[in-house]
């Protein structure tokens, strides 16, 4: 954070700050993952942040489309100069992934960078798809951005159903090489980010023919543009998509091919071979390994949702401690909009979300890492669940986190709706999230043939996985009974996912009975089953929070152990209730005990509340990073405000030239 001198800072911060009561640099650690994790992301911060070439004169958001486009590509290449020279000497390949890289390259795009798809798709599928030779052959020219790259999966016609894609690959054994053709219109490739005017390189997913058989959709490692003129090769149509409702700087594109060739060994064949006489050689022991990448970034989704929001969080509650507006009481101040029950309302739980999605993120991607070590021992029995568990939690965090920074511009009330704010840009880079790398309700449906599946080998007596060991208690019909403890609330929760799942399984078994076809059973259910599905990601995020929390804090001081359990029960208490309805049905919760758990959750708003700010400044964000006229560390909004508004192009001269040109004339009806 810039904290400037303490002169500077707002009055009403410097006593919040004074007020908060427990260790701030303790519960950092934690978020960070750990003492050593914050070290390292603060030094990545210090060298990448000590560039000047982040700083724009003009903000980004007063510039015209293609200057805009412009300004990125430039702070794109002093960036990833930065990222090549400085931070891979830090940590190696690991700072590609690491969380002090993604915070610094918010300091140097408030949108998004053209390059965000290189880094963030092409080099991991050049990782996690290519056989080492060719990884050999990629992987350096990519990290030393020799080339760009971007992922072009989805097509005009087709993103969610990956089987249903058009662009075909067919294998010419004379010659050696793949054929790549976009038959129809709807098969253009459309999206990829960075693919428009920036990537010279292009991972193409297309169905694989070879000896005139379909072996399904693999991916290419596909040149596009020359490396000298950067021009378009001759059978490669490449442009922009048009301007989005944010990623305006991402340079997502369309892609089409006329016939066009590339050598047999630009196919990545980690997973599956085409042999020089066409023959086709699978290599993988799972089917769905080709769909690698998208669990990878689904995984990483779930920090960047927390990321994000904990952003969101700290501009809303600083700005709610600087901000005061009316007068409960006559004849009295008026209070800080933070000090009303209703502000800690909707700030509170963005706070506490944002540690639920940062603890159960970090949870998921080692449960990812230990996935992927059993992989390349060939073992692939656990990757079903992984599947399961990323597709939820990418769902549920993306769609959680989109709200809630959504809340956190309304209670920032009319300059939440300032672009300086940085609260609107942020809104419309996370609700992309719901829908990009899987939509919402499709990957909650994906998990929920998992659920189904576990809920029949629940009822056989089989053994479960961990993440849904709860369905055996459900299965062997052990009434639970409502408790307000923590594990109560938690085994409440999986009751809820429990009685759900069970009731959709019933359903189709129903429909199935009475001649209806397993499919369109399974579609007759599916607003039950994507609930089911919701019900059993809050119940795990439930449990790995508060699991992850007692870990953590088991060696921290007094003071953190229990405003990181009360934010946790906040959560907990939040979310139940949120979910009465469901709680009545599938627990034994009855009116009074909703009355105590209402009085519990604003008992801990008002013990929450001293500590805000704190809790915020936990999460240690450097006002580089925030990019916000409301949020920066001293609080000084209304000078930011009016500084930020004379940077508009408006205010370059008194009277506008559309003035002499149409005002006057109208007044003086010449027009
Ligand atoms: C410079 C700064 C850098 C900083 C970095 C910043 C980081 C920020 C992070 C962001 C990073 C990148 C930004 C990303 C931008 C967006 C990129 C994209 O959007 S790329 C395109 C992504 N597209 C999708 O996600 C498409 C979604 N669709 C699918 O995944 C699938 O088609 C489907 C799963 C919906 C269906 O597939 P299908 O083949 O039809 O499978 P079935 O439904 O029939 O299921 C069969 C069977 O397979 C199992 N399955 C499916 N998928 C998987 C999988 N991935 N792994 C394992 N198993 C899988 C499924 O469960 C079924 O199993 P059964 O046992 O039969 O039930
Ligand atoms: C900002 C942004 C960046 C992107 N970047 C890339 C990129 O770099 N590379 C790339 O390849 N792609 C990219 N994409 C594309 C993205 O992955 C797809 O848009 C996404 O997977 C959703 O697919 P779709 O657009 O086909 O939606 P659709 O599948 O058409 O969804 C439309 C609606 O239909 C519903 N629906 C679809 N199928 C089903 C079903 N089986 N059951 C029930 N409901 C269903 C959905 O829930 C949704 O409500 C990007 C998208 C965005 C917005």
């Amino acid at each position: 954070m810039t904290k400037g001198t303490q002169a500077d800072v707002n009055p009403d911060l410097k006593k919040e700050r004074l007020k908060c009561n427990f260790n701030i640099q303790e519960v950092t650690f934690i978020i960070d993952g750990g003492k050593d994790k914050t070290l390292q992301r603060k030094k990545i911060e210090d060298v990448a942040l000590n560039i000047a070439a982040s700083i724009d004169e003009v903000p980004e958001e007063c510039l015209n489309l293609k200057e805009r486009y412009d300004n990125a590509v430039r702070k794109s290449c002093v960036y990833s100069n930065i990222v090549k020279n400085e931070l891979l000497e830090i940590t190696g390949l690991e700072a590609l992934g690491s969380p002090g890289l993604r915070r610094t390259a918010d300091a140097f795009f408030k949108d998004v960078s053209p390059f965000m798809l290189h880094l963030g798709m092409f080099v991991p599928t050049i990782i996690g798809q290519c056989t080492p030779e060719q990884q050999a052959h990629w992987l350096p020219k990519a990290l030393e951005m020799q080339i760009i790259g971007a992922y072009a999966q989805t097509e005009l016609g087709h993103g969610t159903f990956i089987r249903g894609l058009e662009t075909t690959a067919t294998y010419d054994p004379a010659t050696e090489e793949f054929v790549l053709h976009s038959p129809t219109l709807t098969s253009t490739k459309w999206w990829a980010g960075g693919l428009g005017n920036t990537a010279n390189h292009c991972i193409v997913v297309a169905q694989l023919y070879t000896k005139g058989q379909c072996h399904g959709t693999h991916p290419f490692i596909v040149p596009i543009r020359d490396l000298d003129t950067h021009e378009p090769f001759p059978g490669v149509k490449v442009g922009d998509v048009g301007i989005r409702m944010g990623f305006n700087t991402a340079d997502n594109g369309f892609l089409r091919f006329n016939q066009y060739r590339i050598p047999r060994e630009n196919m990545m064949m980690k997973n599956a071979k085409v042999m020089k006489d066409g023959t086709y050689v699978k290599v993988a022991r799972h089917e769905k390994l080709t769909y690698g990448t998208m669990v990878f970034v689904r995984v990483t989704l779930v920090m960047e949702a927390a990321f994000n929001l904990a952003k969101a969080a700290t501009i809303a509650v600083r700005y709610s401690a600087v901000r005061r507006q009316s007068q409960p009481k006559p004849g009295e101040p008026e209070p800080q909009i933070l000090d009303y029950p209703t502000q800690q309302h909707k700030l509170f739980i963005c706070i506490a979300t944002a540690h639920a999605l940062q603890l159960t993120g970090l949870w998921l991607w080692r449960t990812f890492e230990a996935v992927l070590a059993d992989m390349r021992k060939g073992d692939t029995d656990s990757l079903p669940e992984l599947h399961a568990l990323s597709s939820c939690l990418k769902a549920v965090s993306t769609s959680d986190s989109a709200a809630l920074i959504e809340q956190c511009r309304f209670a920032c009330g009319g300059h939440g709706y300032m672009l300086s704010s940085n609260l609107p840009l942020l809104y419309s880079f996370v609700t992309a999230t719901r829908t990009y790398e899987g939509d919402y309700t499709v990957l909650l449906l994906q998990t929920a043939r998992f659920l189904v599946k576990a809920w029949e080998q629940a009822e056989s007596g089989k053994v479960l996985t961990p993440t849904v060991a709860y369905l055996a208690c459900a299965a062997a019909k052990e009434k639970v009974v409502w408790s307000d403890s923590v594990d109560g609330m938690i085994r409440s929760f999986q009751a809820v996912a429990a009685g759900k799942i069970a009731a959709c399984a019933e359903n189709i078994k129903r429909l199935t009975k009475t001649g209806t076809s397993l499919e369109d059973a399974w579609q007759l259910s599916t607003v039950r089953l994507v609930a089911a599905s919701e019900a059993h990601c809050r119940a795990m995020i439930c449990q790995a929070y508060w699991h992850e929390v007692t870990r953590l804090t088991a060696s921290c001081s007094a003071s953190v152990k229990i405003v990181m359990e009360q934010l946790a029960t906040l959560y907990l208490v939040y979310w139940a209730l949120e979910t009465t309805g469901d709680l009545l049905r599938y627990s034994t919760i009855c009116e009074s005990e909703l009355n105590k758990l209402q009085l519990k959750y604003e008992e801990l708003l008002a013990l929450i509340r001293p500590n805000a700010v704190g809790l915020v400044d936990a999460f240690d964000f450097r006002d580089e990073i925030l990019h916000s006229t409301l949020g920066a560390y001293d609080g000084r909004v209304y000078e930011r405000l009016m500084e930020e508004a004379l940077k508009s192009p408006l205010n370059e001269t008194s009277v506008q030239s559309s003035f002499h040109k149409y005002i006057r004339p109208l007044a003086k009806g010449k027009l």
